[in-house]
Order: C-alpha cells, then sequence, then structure tokens
C-alpha cells in the first residue's frame, strides 16, 4: 500500500542510502533528473519524436540541480533547452554545483523569462522540499512570463511539468507558501494569491522514490494535476498491511488499489465486507441508529439503509414516539423502536447484541443530544458520532472527550472540526490536516475521520491514513446533502461486526463513499449512494 512520507522521512530516506553507499547524492540526483525526463515522455509520446524548446527554471538547491539534469538530458535529445537560474548560479553547492558544471549551455537570470519563442515544455526546477520561506514573487513572474511568451501564438500550449513538486507547495502541507504582497488592499492580494496559484500549476508533477503527504492534501492535488513517482533505487519502506491500522508514525494512502497493483481487492476491502461462510445475521452486527424528531429523520433513514446494504446484519432506528409513523411509512428492512429520552436508549443498550451505533444527523443541537451520547458511550459500543452529536459539544468539547472510548469514530467536517477543536483548526505554516487530526485523535481518545476531499483518518495512537479524492478518483458530485450521513453509516455497518479496526473501518468506508460516488456518476443524489453499494461490490469481485 502506498505511503505518502514527510520530508523529513524522505530525507532519512536519502541520507540512509548514502550513509549505507548504496548511492551517493550526485547519483540519486542524476537518477532523478533522468526518470522526470523519462515519465515526462512517457506522459506526452508526441514529445518523443522531434526537436522541441524547452525552458528550464533552476533555484538555489537541490531541486535546481535536478533542473541542471533534465537540462542536460533534453538537450542530448537534440531539443533546444534555455536554462534561467534563480539567484547566481555560481552560488550552488554540493551537488547542484556538480549537474550546473555538467550542464555546458549559458545559463540567463529569471529576468530573461519573457524574452524568446514560445516554449513547447516549462520546466520548474526552482523549489522542491526545501522550500522554507515564502516563494519569491521573482519565481512566480519568471513562470509567468514563460507562459505569456505562447499566448497568442498559434500551436501547442506550452506544458509545465514541475520536478518534485510545483515550486511554493510545502510538501508536508499542501498549501503553497506565497509571499506577502506588500501594500495591496486585501481583496487585490486575493486576486494576486488565486492568479499565482495558477501561475504554478503543474500539468505534470514527477516526484521521486515516493509520493509526499503535500501531494495529496489541500492544494496539492490541485497543483500537481498529474502526478508520477520515479524510483530512484533507495529501499523502499515495509508495506504495512492494509487490514490492519497503519504504523505510528507513517501515513498511508487508502485506497492504492487504484494507484498501484500491489493491492488485491479481495485482500481490501473485500475482507472487510464478504461475510464468513455460515455467518447468520446476528454475527454480521446490529447497527442503532439515534434519530431526530417529526420530519428530521430522513439523515438518520440514510445512515440506516446505508449500514444495512454495507453489510451489518440488521439495523434498527430509535426515534421519538411521535416520529414512529412518520418514520414506519418510510423503513421496510430497518426496524423502528420508540425512543423517547435518554433513558429509553439505555434500556434499548441493555441488548447486547447492538453492536453499532450512530448519533448525530438530524439529531437536534442540544442537550438532549448531549444526554443520548453520553448513554451510548457508556454502552462501549462501535459508535460513530456525527453532525449534530458533534456540534452539541461546541461549547465543552472536553466534555465529550472525557466519555468517548477507542472504539469510537469521530467524522467532523472542517466547521465540525473547528467547533470542537478551535486551536488545532488554525495551523499554522508548518502544521498539516494530517498533524491536526492526529492531535485530535489524542486528545480525543478517538479515531477521527476529517473530512474533505483530502479525508484524514487518525487514531489516539498515532495512525494516519489519507484518502483523496483526486488523481482520477475525483467525485465532484459528492457534495451532496445527506452524503454524510451516508458515510455515518458506512462506517457504522462495517464496525457493527467488531471484526474490523475503527481506523481500518472509517478507512474502507471514506474510500467505498467515493467510489460509490463515482460509480453512479454525475445526477447523484444521497439516496443513490447506498443504491449503487452492491454495483461496487460486484466490480470488487464480492
Ligand atoms: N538530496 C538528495 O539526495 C536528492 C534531492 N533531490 C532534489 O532536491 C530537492 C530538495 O533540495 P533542497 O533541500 O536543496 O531544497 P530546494 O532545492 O527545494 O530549495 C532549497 C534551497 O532554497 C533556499 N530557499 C528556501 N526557501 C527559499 C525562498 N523562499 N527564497 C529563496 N531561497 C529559498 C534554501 O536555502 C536552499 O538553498 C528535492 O525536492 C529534489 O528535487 C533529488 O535530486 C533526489 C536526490
Ligand atoms: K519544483
Amino acid at each position: 500500500m502506498t505511503e505518502l512520507l514527510s520530508v523529513a522521512q524522505m530525507r532519512a530516506a536519502e541520507a540512509e542510502a548514502m550513509r549505507s553507499g548504496a548511492a551517493t547524492g550526485l547519483q540519486l540526483m542524476e537518477r532523478a533528473g533522468r526518470g522526470a525526463v523519462a515519465a515526462m515522455l512517457e506522459e506526452w509520446p508526441d514529445l518523443v519524436a522531434g526537436r522541441w524548446r524547452a525552458v528550464v527554471l533552476c533555484g538555489p538547491g537541490n531541486n535546481g540541480g535536478d533542473g541542471y539534469v533534465v537540462a542536460r538530458r533534453l538537450a542530448d535529445r537534440g531539443w533546444a533547452v534555455e536554462v534561467l537560474a534563480l539567484g547566481d548560479p555560481a552560488r550552488l553547492g554540493g551537488d547542484a554545483a556538480k549537474m550546473r558544471a555538467l550542464w555546458t549551455g549559458p545559463v540567463a537570470g529569471l529576468d530573461e523569462a519573457g524574452a524568446g519563442p514560445r516554449p513547447g515544455l516549462l520546466v520548474d526546477a526552482l523549489f522542491g522540499t526545501g522550500l522554507t520561506r515564502p516563494l519569491p514573487w521573482e519565481a512566480i513572474t519568471a513562470m509567468r512570463a514563460v507562459r505569456d511568451r505562447a499566448a497568442g501564438q498559434p500551436g501547442e500550449r506550452c506544458r509545465v511539468l514541475a520536478i518534485d513538486c510545483p515550486s511554493g507547495l510545502n510538501c508536508d502541507t499542501g498549501r503553497v507558501d506565497l509571499p506577502p504582497s506588500g501594500d495591496d488592499a486585501p481583496e487585490d492580494a486575493e486576486a494576486r494569491s488565486h492568479s499565482a496559484i495558477g501561475i504554478l500549476s503543474a500539468d505534470l508533477t514527477v516526484t521521486f522514490h515516493a509520493p509526499k503527504r503535500g501531494h495529496y492534501l489541500e492544494a496539492g492535488p490541485g497543483l500537481c494535476q498529474r502526478l508520477r513517482v520515479v524510483d530512484i533505487g533507495l529501499e523502499p519502506s515495509e508495506a504495512p498491511s492494509p487490514v490492519e491500522p497503519p504504523a505510528s508514525g507513517r501515513v498511508r494512502l487508502v485506497g492504492a488499489r487504484s494507484c498501484a497493483a500491489d493491492l488485491s481487492g479481495d485482500l481490501w476491502p473485500g475482507q472487510l465486507l464478504r461475510p464468513g461462510a455460515g455467518d447468520h445475521k446476528y454475527r454480521r452486527g446490529h447497527v442503532l441508529v439515534v434519530s431526530g424528531g417529526v420530519g428530521r429523520g430522513g439523515a438518520a433513514r440514510l445512515a440506516a439503509r446505508t449500514a444495512l446494504r454495507i453489510g451489518a446484519g440488521l439495523v434498527t432506528i430509535g426515534c421519538p414516539p411521535a416520529a414512529l409513523q412518520e418514520n414506519a411509512a418510510r423503513l421496510d428492512a430497518v426496524m423502528l423502536r420508540p425512543l423517547r429520552d435518554a433513558a429509553a436508549l439505555e434500556a434499548l443498550l441493555s441488548d447486547p447484541r447492538i453492536s453499532g451505533l450512530v448519533l448525530g444527523p438530524g439529531a437536534g443541537v442540544g442537550a438532549r443530544t448531549r444526554e443520548m451520547v453520553g448513554v451510548a458511550l457508556a454502552a462501549r459500543r462501535g459508535t460513530v458520532l456525527d453532525a449534530d452529536a458533534l456540534t452539541s459539544f461546541a461549547e465543552a468539547p472536553e466534555e465529550l472527550f472525557a466519555q468517548l472510548h477507542p472504539g469510537c469514530v469521530l467524522t467532523p467536517h472542517d466547521g465540525e472540526f473547528a467547533r470542537l477543536f478551535p486551536d488545532l483548526a488554525r495551523r499554522d505554516r508548518q502544521t498539516s490536516r494530517v498533524d491536526a487530526a492526529l492531535a485530535a485523535a489524542a486528545r480525543a481518545g478517538a479515531v477521527v475521520l476529517l473530512k474533505g476531499v483530502d479525508t484524514v483518518i487518525a487514531s489516539p495512537e498515532g495512525r494516519a491514513a489519507v484518502h483523496v479524492a483526486a488523481y482520477g478518483r475525483s467525485a465532484p458530485w459528492l457534495g451532496t446533502a445527506g452524503a454524510g450521513d451516508v458515510l455515518s453509516g458506512m462506517i457504522a455497518g462495517l464496525l457493527a461486526p467488531g471484526a474490523s479496526a475503527p481506523q481500518v473501518a472509517a478507512e474502507a468506508a471514506a474510500w467505498l463513499h467515493v467510489e460509490a460516488a463515482r460509480r453512479f456518476g454525475p445526477g447523484l443524489i444521497a439516496e443513490d449512494l447506498p443504491e449503487i453499494l452492491p454495483a461496487v461490490f460486484r466490480d470488487l469481485g464480492l
């Protein structure tokens, strides 16, 4: 399964290769530059034949060093190559200086970026993993000047190849560190930063050894557009088993199945979904969804139907007595019980066969929900808390954290996350969504699934995973009313048999949620998600 490395982990892998004598820094850089050219030509075979013009922008560190290798390799293919350097190339050090010396063509300054014919390729080798300060404006200006050379001219547009990452991307956080915009009015600054991100976006990003967290988080996928990983001969880290939680300190990419052929559907998520031979319905778990009152039951019904579809043996909705009639008119396989108050929930939970709980969707914000959550958590079943079950504790999150247990999964979106963890939501430059979710899980003592296009799943033991609806897995139509309720039902349904760790159940649910949306396609509404699950399961060969 693919692992997402931090910048520090990547540096450590490089350092280990050099320390052990497996490779020198210069060899790694040569492989990186060559690998980037080979990957680019595979991606754009129309560039294999013919002599094209490339502009290579080289920065002041090793990313620039890779750029000099790319320039040399393209020139060797007969391309016309312009190299423009940020800063004085005579001040390059180490391996980058050696690669600069092997480049026999001229090196101009970035201020000459606007002069010259339209290039077919712009290579961004300004900054990689070593960017520690905001990107200099001159980098953005130069990128724009090269792109502008193509404006208004006939022929193919200029394609952009980013080496390791589009310059400005923080490879740990996925955010872009833009320079301050001086005296600009705030609106102006926003417009400038918007257009700066457009200018920095690549068409293809080639990174080395393993993808970095920033390639998958926040602005990363939008900036990289397409991502290819090139082997530079570093020792691969041992692949964690997809059905076990990842090791502490390591971040895995959920659903590598669609990105690499190293994962069989049989093992994951199939192993979590397939009932055992001879299983009866109680062995497959019984999920109880606590519903809101009259006219507010839709969210709970969505969660309940999904829990049943994903494999729970039985599903019951508990609702206030006044809402029984409404729910009865809408339910068949899902069972229904009156649930007047927290005492009634306690009585219901005396049935030990109820193994999974969902609280929050449509529950209403306030004391009733807080009491229900308290009783549910005391019963120590696999429990998913979403929506109103989270917001009900906005005034006193510690009250919730004190009651949570390791069988719980919290599923906040960014807004709910900020209500429970206001300090963690205000992230500084170096803190990523992964760091924030890990800190939240440790504080809460439960698994936190932080929803988004880049969903992060983190456990109190420091295990983290990321699922991203991008890079060929985008499902923009999933942003629809009720989709979150469906996700709660998926997690509870996977938790209910009691065989999966909450972290693993949440990871599989995040993947299936997007998979179902993609299988259905545009026009999706939340009701379609549970109904398309059987087709997803058939595709998985279940
Ligand atoms: N170390 C290695 O063995 C390998 C490194 N590789 C390349 O090396 C890159 C990392 O190299 P570096 O660590 O040198 O980092 P970068 O080349 O990303 O940039 C760091 C350099 O820019 C300076 N800098 C940082 N922020 C700046 C700012 N805002 N304005 C001006 N200067 C700034 C730093 O002082 C440093 O000199 C990777 O992204 C990858 O492209 C590859 O060649 C693979 C092998
Ligand atoms: K770059």
